[in-house]
């Protein structure tokens, strides 16, 4: 590990070497707003190293069997889980997140993602048919695609980056990840871990830098086939026309202007807290949040008053203490972004029940200049309001009333996005029927991001192209080939 000026220095990792770059970017403590750290502002020619070390170690990585890949993903998870509290302070620092989220979520799933496919990929079987009139017999079999770009963003850094290497390497490819050049530190501490877990030089690389310099780089590469995305939907537009010419796979996870729909029927005893929850847990920044919150008219009023008090006891303090609900945004541009919506809110005479201008948010003095707000309440908000729209991916959301299941199926899906929806009713009836009608990739019933990695995940809409999971990755990071022996 190299330090400037005593600070963190990152370098790329490419080959199974650390190497480093000839500039660097700042980031930045938000819980502070101070440089804590400099990321390698990589750009063609590092791109140019990943691709050969990964074309290098394609032929031995894709045909060991599926067994062999499986035992280096289980020790990789092994040596993320005994790193756990150190990869957990560096996320917590490095994103903003609370320090109990990042121990009891972001790193255990990270762990679990290798775990996870370590054990799904050996349990892939392929089709067969028969035409004995003509006597073949016709099967499938399926083979890695090479080269993987895995981009991912910057809200649930290491979590989200592992949910596609770990798929991508099951299944035999190679490849280079791009984390966020806002949240990189702990895809650095896991490139430390791979030659201990018997990953291969050049089977993972990594490469840091921003989005238009290797991010562009990367995608618009001839010899990197397939690209796995997580993040915005302009810059998923970006690396679709990047990549057309080259007619690449791929898969785009994108944001969502997700709904929670509260029939009168529902136990607010359980619905308030798991709102709650659903539209503030890691400031909002989860693009499963809920941000547009429909309650039925007759129990519009009790609602209302209890999910204001219930989010006034959402605790925002420092990430580090692990009493915390809420800690910072992610950067001072977000944090400026997220309050502007609020003002937009205000000039159209929308109503702030609570948080940003309402209460006061108390904070240590080394703390001030951090990015922090309060989780904010939005009501008398049109649904043409930018605020029911947009994406504002931080810690707001509205409540508005309805009347019947019709219309509330109709104004939830009258956004761009379908990525997630809750749906929340004591009748199985009506939760079967309106799940069935929302446009979302995902519906949680009487419950919030409960996962089921087997089953897809992903959005229609603006909110995505394809779906991951078990089957999915599966099929993403292979191509299939359909074979006919005529016997
Ligand atoms: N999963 C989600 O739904 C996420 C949604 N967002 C949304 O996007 C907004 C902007 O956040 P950003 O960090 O700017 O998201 P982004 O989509 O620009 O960044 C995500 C990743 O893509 C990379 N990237 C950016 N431009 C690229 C390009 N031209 N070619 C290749 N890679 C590129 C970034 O470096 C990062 O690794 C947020 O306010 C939020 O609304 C952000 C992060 C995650
Ligand atoms: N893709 C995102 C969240 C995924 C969560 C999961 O797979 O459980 C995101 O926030 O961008």
């Amino acid at each position: 590990m190299a330090a400037r000026g005593g600070l963190l220095m990152l370098e790329n990792f490419i080959g199974g070497t650390f190497l480093p770059c000839s500039s660097y970017l700042d980031s930045y403590d938000p819980s502070t707003g101070e440089v804590y750290c400099h990321v390698p502002n990589s750009g063609e020619e590092e791109v140019e190293a990943a691709v050969e070390a990964a074309r290098a170690a394609f032929p031995g990585w894709s045909s060991r069997s599926p067994q062999e890949r499986s035992q280096v993903l289980q020790r990789l998870a092994d040596l993320l889980e005994q790193s756990l509290e150190e990869l957990a302070q560096a996320e917590c620092k490095d994103q903003g997140k609370t320090i109990t989220l990042a121990r009891t979520m972001d790193i255990p799933r990270a762990v679990h993602n290798f775990r996870f496919f370590a054990s799904s990929i050996l349990h892939h079987t392929s089709e067969c048919t028969q035409m004995d009139h003509l006597g073949c017999l016709h099967y499938t079999v399926r083979a890695p695609v090479g080269i993987a770009a895995l981009i991912s963003p910057w809200n649930l850094p290491l979590y989200l980056l592992t949910w596609k290497i770990a798929p991508a390497i099951a299944a035999g490819n190679t490849v280079i990840a791009k984390p966020s050049e806002l949240t990189s530190v702990t895809a650095w501490m896991m490139c430390r871990l791979l030659e201990k877990a018997g990953v291969p030089p050049g089977v993972v690389n990594v490469v840091f830098g921003t989005g238009p310099r290797v991010g562009e780089a990367l995608v618009s590469h001839p010899d990197v086939p397939l690209i796995s995305f997580t993040g915005s939907q302009p810059t998923a537009e970006r690396i679709t026309q990047l990549s057309a010419p080259h007619c690449k796979k791929l898969s785009l996870e994108l944001g969502g202007k997700n709904p929670a729909i509260i029939f009168e029927d529902a136990n607010l005893d359980e619905c308030i807290p798991t709102t709650v929850r659903s539209s503030f847990a890691n400031q909002g920044e989860i693009c499963l949040c809920t941000s547009r919150i429909f309650v039925q008219r007759s129990i519009y009023n009790e609602f209302l008053k209890r999910f204001v008090e219930a989010t006034r006891m959402w605790k925002v303090g420092v990430p580090s203490d692990p009493s915390a609900d809420m800690g910072a945004l992610i950067s001072q541009a977000h944090l400026e972004k997220v309050r502007s919506y609020i003002k937009k809110a205000r000039l159209e005479g929308a109503r702030i029940l609570c948080g940003e201008g309402v209460d006061t948010l108390n904070l240590p003095p080394r703390n001030q200049a951090g990015y922090f707000m309060l989780p904010t309440v939005i009501t008398d908000v049109k649904d043409e309001s930018c605020c029911m729209k947009e994406e504002i991916f931080g810690p707001v959301t509205c409540v508005v009333p309805f009347d019947s299941e019709e219309e509330v199926i109709q104004r939830a899906n009258s956004v761009k996005y379908g990525l997630a929806a809750t749906v929340w009713s004591g009748s199985v009836g009506r939760v079967h029927r309106v799940a069935k009608k929302l446009q979302s990739g995902l519906v949680w019933t009487n419950c919030w991001l409960i996962r089921e990695l087997n089953l897809p995940f992903g959005g229609m809409k603006s909110s995505g192209v394809g779906r991951e999971g078990a089957r999915d990755s599966y099929e993403f990071f292979t191509e299939v080939k359909t074979i006919t022996v005529k016997h």
